[in-house]
């Protein structure tokens, strides 16, 4: 689904992201580890290919195809979406608005997902206009199920989200990516940025990897990553990682 392979990418003239390899197969779900400021964030924004984010080298492969140098726009055609970080407040478009321009599902569809979402009062607000944390990320949820895409990128879900909203996001984002079918029905795929191993409760999650200085530095089961980061910190990750490499 997503092959992205020796990938070096500079922001503003700096090397964010550098030889990075991560490959992410059909129906897969991989959660994303790493300390602040190593990178994860502009790998999803370079995977979309949000301007400014410049690849040096390397390519990135989705769906087969090499969409390295494709605008933004024909990547979410070709099934790409991303759930922001921090989405910024749209002042002037009511969010129901937004959800018609931009959906794929059918209305009734939606309209389950809202209330899912508990969004039934928010879709006459503007978008993210006054909205708290935690509703934020359940209408950056909403717009993304509406796109119906192939692969999601989440950036941060459970951030600023209450314990309850945590689970209800949970649940929802397994059933967004398929985990409710069988292996071998599942066509969604999923890459996850959390700081929390909270989300591995509630969504299953096939394989984990830790981001750091910009590159992966180790991938693995998911609770095996966590437990070691864990117990000894993102810096003992990369001291493996240099071992295996010399
Ligand atoms: N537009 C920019 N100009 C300059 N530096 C940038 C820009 N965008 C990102 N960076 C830098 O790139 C580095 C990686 O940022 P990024 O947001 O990808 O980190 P992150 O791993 O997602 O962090 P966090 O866990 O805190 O969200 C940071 O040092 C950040 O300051």
């Amino acid at each position: 689904m997503l092959e992205i392979d020796s990938l070096t990418v500079s922001v503003d003239g700096e090397v964010i992201l550098e030889n990075l390899d991560l490959h992410i197969g059909m129906g897969e779900v991989h959660v994303l580890f790493g300390p602040n400021g190593s990178g994860k964030s502009t790998l999803l924004k370079t995977v979309l290919g949000l301007p400014g984010y410049r690849v040096l080298s390397g390519s990135i492969k989705f769906k087969g195809k090499d969409i390295t140098d494709l605008p933004v726009n024909e990547r979410v055609e070709l099934g790409l979406a991303l759930e922001y970080q921090n989405p910024p407040p749209i002042a002037g478009l009511k969010l129901q608005d937004l959800v018609d321009l931009i959906s794929k599902e059918s209305g009734s569809e939606v309209d389950d997902m809202v209330e899912k979402l508990n969004l039934e009062q928010h879709m006459n607000r503007e978008v993210n206009v006054g909205f708290s944390g935690g509703e934020v990320k359940r209408s950056e949820v909403l717009q993304v199920y509406s796109q119906n895409p192939d692969l999601i990128l989440f950036d941060e879900p459970d951030s600023g989200v209450d314990v309850e909203n945590v689970e209800l996001l949970g649940k929802i984002i397994n059933e967004m990516l398929d985990k409710k079918k069988k292996p071998s029905d599942r066509r969604r795929s999923g890459l996850i940025i959390t700081h929390h191993g909270s989300i591995l409760d509630l969504v299953e999650v096939d394989r984990a990897h830790v981001l750091y200085n910009g590159a992966i530095m180790c991938s693995g089961k998911p609770r095996e990553i966590l437990e070691e980061i864990i117990e000894n910190g993102y810096e003992n990750c990369a001291k493996c990682y240099r071992i295996e490499q010399s």
